[in-house]
């Protein structure tokens, strides 16, 4: 297992400040490269308690050269941004690209004007972009060139509905989701709406039925589960740092029990070294907070006909850098958890 180079576009983000940390001790990709323009010319060790080399890198200006040298690039920017960076970085022949924004995750390039405000300038790429949710189909990121990672909310929620509709035990339509999110979720936005005051005691609803995560849920669990009706989502701004909890009403199939519901979540998860099935009223963020974990839960609710799924992730971990890191293993053959493992959780 040979090292690679790895850089970092939009290093001074959230995501990239996690990512940084992350690749900074994975015991297979080299941290060559952090780009930032805010920061530019500082010492990553100034901003981040890191490990020797890492720590002496400076942030670069994105204007100077793009990471054009470094095998892996991951880009935590802003969707525009990389939209037009990733032809760029493939064109000149990158090994691999890991996108953290939204711009590469929907293949139907017409969906993109309607859910992310802009027309998309490399539908080309949109067919060959992998989606980087190893628990949701890792065979087809082996040998990727162009990983895009999921959504945070899309994550968390992909992640409960996916086995439950494949495995029967629950309708493809009807299907309604709460997701509750900490402000960083948001990013560093200087807007006022997410100042200390406005957000602190509070719990607010926004985007209701057209956030951007909408299609992609959909597209995910369709293309896992082999079909997904129209999804109502309701997302919950809360104010706590990190962390995403969410639930989802489902239909249940007539006749399916609460074993049917237990064993198709274990069925699919039982295995994987970063999802655990708990009872949903012990599925919490602080279990799963500065980890890549995710943790899921469903139950019958006989009275109401329904089913209810909990799940919950670290958005700036599972939900952001922590899966990115995940795929950039399976994409390169790596065991998935290096790099990973010396989280807690
Ligand atoms: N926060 C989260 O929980 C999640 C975020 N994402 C996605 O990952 C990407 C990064 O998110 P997040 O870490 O929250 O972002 P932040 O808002 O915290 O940071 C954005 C980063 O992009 C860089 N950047 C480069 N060009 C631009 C530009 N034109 N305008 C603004 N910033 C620019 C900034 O660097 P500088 O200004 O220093 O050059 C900064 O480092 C986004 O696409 C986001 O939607 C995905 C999943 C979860
Ligand atoms: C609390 C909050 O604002 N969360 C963000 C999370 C989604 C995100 O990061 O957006 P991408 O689809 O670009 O990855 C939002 O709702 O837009």
């Amino acid at each position: 297992m040979h090292s690679h180079s790895a850089a970092v576009i939009g290093a001074s983000g959230y995501s990239g400040l996690e990512l940084t940390r992350l690749l900074a001790r994975h015991p297979h990709a080299r941290l060559t490269a952090i780009y930032s323009d805010r920061w530019s010319g500082e010492r990553a060790g100034a901003r981040l308690p890191l490990p020797g080399p890492a720590a002496s890198l400076a942030y670069l200006p994105l204007a100077e050269g793009e990471a054009a040298d470094a095998d892996v690039v991951f880009l935590a920017t802003p969707a525009e941004v990389s939209a037009d960076l990733v032809p760029r970085l493939l064109a000149r022949g990158a090994k691999l690209v890991v996108d953290l924004s939204g711009a590469f995750r929907l293949t139907d390039p017409a969906a993109y004007p309607a859910w992310y405000g802009f027309t998309h300038p490399a539908p080309e790429l949109l067919a060959e972009a992998r989606y980087g949710c190893p628990e949701l189909g890792r065979e087809a990121l082996a040998g990727a060139r162009l990983v895009t990672n999921p959504g945070c909310y899309a994550t968390t929620i992909a992640l409960a509905l996916a086995p439950l509709v494949r495995s029967g035990v629950a309708s493809p339509d009807g299907i309604a989701v709460t997701g509750l999110s900490g402000v960083s979720g948001a990013g560093r936005k200087s807007s006022e709406d997410y100042s200390f005051v406005e957000v602190s005691d509070d719990l607010r609803a926004y985007r209701l039925g057209r956030h951007q995560h909408v299609p992609e849920i959909e597209q995910t669990v369709a293309r896992h589960a082999g079909a997904c009706g129209p999804i109502s989502f309701s997302p919950v701004l809360v104010p706590i740092r990190r962390g995403i909890l969410a639930t989802a009403v489902l239909r249940p199939a007539p006749g399916a029990t609460q074993a049917d519901v237990a064993a198709a979540l274990e069925r699919a998860y039982g295995d994987e070294p970063f999802v655990s099935v708990r009872a949903p009223d012990k599925v919490a963020v602080k279990d799963v907070v500065h980890t890549n974990r995710c943790h899921v839960g469903a139950a019958l609710d006989a009275r109401a006909g329904a089913l209810v799924a909990v799940s919950a992730i670290d958005n700036l971990v599972k939900g952001a850098a922590g899966q990115a890191v995940q795929s950039m293993n399976a994409a390169l053959g790596w065991p998935e958890t290096a790099g990973l493992d010396l989280l807690g959780g």
